[in-house]
């Protein structure tokens, strides 16, 4: 580890409110150079708001930032770039209607630079003249680490960066900070990843409630950061919530039943059910289909053939309403899409985007008021920002998505990547959550980028390659070897045994 003469970046009792709201307190932070750091927190414990305090995108209202022994504040993103300080923030910094090559005039880096950085990545095959909305959430975000990458900063900030990638792309992104960390820079990373944050990163900061409440070396330290961001109690209660065993129906129609689904090159011929009760994971790396399977049956894109049916019955998906109509609701990827940015978080979580929806059975349907506090509290929301929901931290805005729909009842829940930039805590609410919605005869269909889930909150999974089902397994066996394995393409690895 480096000496403090290393020392790069300092911060001190850096505090910033947004009118009531404090979101800091009062943060310190002191990074290396050459070292890869954490900055970690629970969803709202400030950890953007400091990044965007860095950057120049937001003044801080006290503490001092010190910048290789000089004491630095930047007024914008592009003169901390200048500075040597770039970030890749939680949510893509990209105009939608603007192609790539646009885009990065507009942030005006040189497009040489971003085609290199792009080729490192692994992502030099994606057109520069596409339309940055047509593009995979997952990869635009690596567009935007190309960007960030081609002003060569000395810090390097990424927030959540691997949030939404599956584990392909991630061990990518991890190549290129450990070539940063090896070329005597520095990164700050923020994740809720516990696992890769102790596998990438030197030293871990620790916020609370907008305090830095700790440093610690991150090896073998997960059990103690945890204890850390959450407070000893709630950690303890967290750990201890419990899987719930699986009430699966079977006998009757299954809740879900796909058949011989096709959607253009993306989705090939894909067979599976969900029964009720069941939760059924799908894992995948980056681009096997599973985003385009999840719109087809969601009713968001039409498949070019095959059948869904709901509890038997052939659905006619034409429009999300016709599958909300059977009880078939979407968490999509994309948080942004889901949300009416300026609307409250009651609003966001009471709207019923096609009209008065059905009850469905064992799922409670009371009151809208009671339903909304409900989720709310069951999820966890900080609503400290409620008022505009655009405000809310990464992490709470997924919350919102969620609750919206544990609030207005459903029969199956299609929930892709739900716990997406969700602190250890809430994961293990959800996950608890899940399995519960599932005991009350529900079913659940569920995209994960991080495959420990599967084990933690699935039934069975299915894993897709190529558009294709893979490979097929129950839960207690779907380990991430296994997992990865039939995500390649590769055939069960005791039938090869068998083979041998
Ligand atoms: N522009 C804003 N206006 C009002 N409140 C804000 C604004 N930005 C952040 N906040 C509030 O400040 C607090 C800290 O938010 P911040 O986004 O920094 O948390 P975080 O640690 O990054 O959380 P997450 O892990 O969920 O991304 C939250 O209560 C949030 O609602």
């Amino acid at each position: 580890m480096a000496g403090d003469d290393n020392l790069l970046l300092r911060i001190h009792g850096v505090a910033k409110r947004f009118n009531s709201v404090v979101a800091l307190r009062s943060a310190d932070l002191e990074v290396q150079a050459g070292e890869v750091h954490a900055l970690m927190g629970a969803n709202g414990a400030g950890k953007s708001t400091l990044v965007k305090i860095i950057t120049g995108v937001y003044p801080a209202d006290g503490g001092e930032i010190t910048l290789a022994g000089k004491p630095s504040v930047f007024r914008s993103p592009a003169e901390a770039r200048r500075a040597g300080i770039v970030s890749v923030y939680q949510d893509p910094a990209i105009v939608p209607d603007l192609t790539v090559a646009q885009n990065m005039r507009l942030a005006r880096v040189p497009l040489e630079a971003v085609k290199a950085a792009m080729r490192t990545l692994g992502i030099d095959h994606i057109d520069l003249s596409r339309t940055a909305r047509d593009i995979d959430f997952a990869l635009l975000r690596l567009i935007d680490l190309s960007r960030a990458l081609a002003s060569n900063p000395s810090i390097l900030l990424l927030d959540e960066i691997t949030a939404a990638l599956p584990a392909d792309l991630s061990e990518r992104v991890f190549q290129v900070v450990r070539d940063w960390r090896r070329g005597g820079k520095s990164v700050i990373f923020i994740s809720h990843r516990m696992a890769e944050v102790a596998a990438l990163c030197d030293r871990a900061t620790v916020l609370r409630d907008g305090v830095t409440v700790g440093v610690t070396p991150t090896a073998g330290a997960e059990a103690k950061i945890v204890n850390m961001m959450l407070g000893t109690d709630v950690a303890k209660a967290a750990a201890a919530v419990e899987r719930r065993a699986a009430n699966i129906a079977t006998g009757g129609p299954p809740a879900l039943e796909v058949r011989n689904l096709n959607y253009g090159h993306a989705v090939r011929d894909v067979s599976f059910s969900v029964a009720p009760g069941e939760v059924l994971g799908v894992a995948a790396l980056e681009g096997q289909g599973q985003e385009e399977l999840f719109d087809c049956i969601a009713g968001v894109r039409r498949a070019d053939a095959g059948e869904v049916r709901a509890h038997g019955e052939l659905l006619r998906l034409r429009h999300p309403a016709d599958a909300i109509r059977a009880g078939l609701v979407l968490v999509p990827a994309n948080r942004l899409q889901a949300l009416l940015h300026q609307r409250s978080v009651r609003e966001n979580i009471a709207l019923s985007a096609f009209g008065a929806l059905r009850s469905w059975g064992a799922i409670a349907m009371g009151a809208e008021r009671h339903r909304v506090d409900d989720a709310i509290q069951r999820l966890q929301i900080d609503t400290r920002a409620a008022p505009e929901v655009r405000r809310l931290s990464g992490g709470n805005q997924q919350k919102v998505v969620i609750a919206r729909w544990i609030a207005s009842g459903f029969r199956t829940l299609l929930c892709f990547d739900p716990t997406r930039g969700i602190d250890v805590g809430t994961k293990q609410q959800i996950y608890a959550l899940l399995r519960e919605v599932a005991g009350q005869g529900a079913s659940v269909l569920l995209f994960t980028s991080e495959l420990p889930e599967i084990r933690l909150a699935c039934d069975r999974a299915i894993v897709l390659f190529g558009g294709r089902i893979s490979g097929e397994m129950p839960a207690e066996k779907a380990d991430e070897a296994r997992l990865l394995h039939a995500a390649h393409g590769l055939p069960p690895a005791e039938t090869a045994e068998v083979r041998a």
